[in-house]
């Protein structure tokens, strides 16, 4: 086993902060705290990462943008728009692109660190979701995660909104529809916002208010609670696969220092190239094309950044409802679309962790995660959604999708229309039997051994393949399973209910409860060899943890 001491070089300045602040516990504590190994927790990393780029690059940027909304005339290096008349903002940022040495690479090194960032997210959610690392203690990281996620989503929106080009001007202008769709406060949302009327009229103010928003406060608030998150995470320690290992008391894995710390020094720099190749090589928002924000120029095929995607899908997709009561006009052609996609899969996320809780009736804390399929009823769940963003997120290039496939636009429409109530609930009943034939697999190995492609004559003349036993680290994942049901505090020793199974809340709940195991499928220890658990009986106290040293 290898202690973490502090190497040589740094001895000298510990030694000056451990006779100030009396900081060697603390360093000794921290630089042995345990990381888990499985690729998977490297997604969170990623969104890590290129927020700090997107924090660097930014920073550049801001050097040369001009937040403004003064007209000039355009004067640079690219001829096709010399004397174009135009924002200042959008002479910035093509000044940025075409005159400031490097500006172009980060322009597009921030915005491919933007996607990568949202993609990083999202992929780091559904890794959470479908292992159950959510449960019980780590809610809040999951409530502060949807927290970062959507002011993601609005940051990027202003960000691409800054170069005030022809695509930022269609984005506002949805925007500005959306906010004013609001019942009572939208008239306010949009007046803080832009500042006046949009687009035609006295809507000066709206750069200015998009920068400070983008640069300073929205970021502040992510800074702070990506703190709070890496905090909290750090306290309650990571989750852990299954393992041979792996207990819901100990965790394994790698050392903080030195390993780990290699190991993401070398990641944050791998992240870093990723995006900045990107940024050299791939094209992204030539805003140089299109030319200033033009209120009556059709801009067809315009699409915003792949996360806005969901709101432009559901937008293009609804049937044109208004109501007018009163002298009121609700425009639910729009309001809809805007908050109810969002609404469902941001409240469902929210509350999910709750219900799960209440429906299980688990209030036990988690360290180990579940295998995707062992929850069959989560994972069907959580496909679901997936489909139903991805069905309104394809919807949002039903133009596209027209125009390349030869289709008639009304007919895309109207298959969207159609699939995005269809396509979740098949996405729920398919995922939910890929799972249980995936467990039926797992009993079959756990309780016969794995196919040894060994066939052998038996002395009647019969042929039939050999089964070897599982290796222990294959069964002692099998396993997980059922470790993982014990104590689960459904119902008594004597089959009664928990508590809150009474009254017409409690029929739901037991109904739910029902669903949730309905089908499980045991996996059985194999009658012939070792356990494979991995579990020699000894229990620690306490949840320490423990280094494996290699
Ligand atoms: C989560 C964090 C952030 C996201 C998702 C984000 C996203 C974006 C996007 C998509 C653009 C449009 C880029 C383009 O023109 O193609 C943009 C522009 C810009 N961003 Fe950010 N940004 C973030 C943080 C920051 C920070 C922290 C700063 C400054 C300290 C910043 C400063 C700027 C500036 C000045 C522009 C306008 C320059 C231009 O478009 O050429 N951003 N941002
Ligand atoms: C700015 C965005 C985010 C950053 C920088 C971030 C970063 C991280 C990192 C580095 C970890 C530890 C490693 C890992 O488990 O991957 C982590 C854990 C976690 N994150 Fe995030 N995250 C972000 C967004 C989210 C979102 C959107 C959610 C969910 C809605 C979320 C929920 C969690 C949870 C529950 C954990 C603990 C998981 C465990 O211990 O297995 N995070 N996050």
């Amino acid at each position: 086993m290898s202690e973490a001491t502090a190497p040589k070089a740094v001895e000298g300045p510990l030694n000056f902060l451990d006779d100030r602040l009396g900081s060697t516990t603390f360093f000794n504590r921290n630089l042995k705290k345990v990381f888990p190994d499985h690729w998977s927790f490297m997604l969170g990393e990623i969104a890590l990462y290129s927020f700090i780029i997107l924090l660097l690059s930014g920073t550049f940027l801001t050097l040369w943008f001009h937040p403004s909304m003064m007209e000039t005339h355009y004067d640079g290096s690219y001829t096709k728009l010399q004397g174009v008349k135009m924002s200042e903002a959008y002479a910035s940022a093509l000044h940025i692109s075409f005159d400031v040495r490097g500006g172009l690479l980060m322009r597009q090194i921030h915005h491919w660190a933007a996607i990568l960032f949202m993609a990083s997210i999202m992929a780091h959610m559904l890794r959470v979701f479908f292992t159950g690392a959510y449960r019980k203690p780590r809610e809040l990281n999951w409530l502060i995660g949807l927290g970062m996620f959507t002011l993601g989503m609005v940051e990027g929106l202003f960000g691409y909104s800054l170069p005030d080009d022809l695509l930022s001007g269609t984005g506002l202008r949805i925007t500005q529809g959306v906010a004013q769709s609001i019942p009572l406060v939208g008239t306010y949302i949009s007046m803080f916002l832009f500042g006046g009327e949009f687009p035609e009229g006295n809507y000066g103010d709206l750069i200015p208010r998009l920068f400070t928003l983008h640069v300073l406060l929205i970021p502040g608030i992510i800074l702070g609670l990506v703190t709070a998150h890496m905090m909290i995470m750090w306290h309650q320690k990571h989750t852990a696969m299954p393992t041979q290992k792996q207990t819901e008391k100990q965790v394994y894995g790698y050392p903080f220092y030195p390993v780990f710390m290699a190991k993401t020094g070398a990641y944050f720099l791998f992240t870093f190239g990723v995006v900045a190749l990107l940024g050299a090589f791939a094209q992204i928002n030539p805003i140089w094309l299109f030319g200033p924000y033009d209120p009556g120029a059709i801009s067809s095929a315009s699409q915003p950044d792949f996360y806005m995607g969901i709101l432009e899908g559901s937008l293009r997709i609804m049937p044109n409802w208004e109501i007018t009561a009163a002298g009121h006009t609700l425009s639910l052609n729009v309001l809809i679309p805007a908050l109810l996609p969002l609404g469902i899969v941001f409240g469902g996320a929210a509350i999910w962790p709750f219900l799960e809780q209440w429906v299980t009736g688990d209030k036990r804390h988690h360290n180990v995660n579940d295998r995707p399929r062992n929850a069959p009823v989560r994972t069907g769940v959580g496909m679901a959604a997936v489909t139903f963003y991805g069905v309104l997120w394809l919807a949002g290039a039903n133009d596209v999708l027209a125009e390349r496939f030869h289709l008639s636009l009304f007919a895309t429409t109207w298959f969207f229309r159609a699939t995005v109530f269809i396509a979740p609930v098949l996405a729920y009943i398919i995922t939910k039997r890929i799972c249980l034939g995936l467990q039926r697999k797992d009993a079959a190995i756990a309780s016969h051994g794995v196919e040894s492609g060994i066939i052998v004559m038996s002395p009647d003349g019969k042929f039939s393949e050999r089964h070897e036993p599982a290796s222990q680290e294959q069964m002692s994942v099998l396993l997980s399973k059922e470790r993982a049901k014990e104590q689960a505090p459904v119902a008594d020793a004597n089959g009664i209910p928990a508590p809150n199974s009474k009254g017409p809340m409690g029929y739901v709940r037991s109904r739910l409860q029902r669903a949730w195991t309905f089908d499980d499928i045991p996996v059985e220890k194999h009658d012939h060899g070792h356990d494979g658990d991995g579990h020699d009986g000894h229990e620690v106290e306490g949840r320490e943890t423990k280094q494996i040293s290699h």
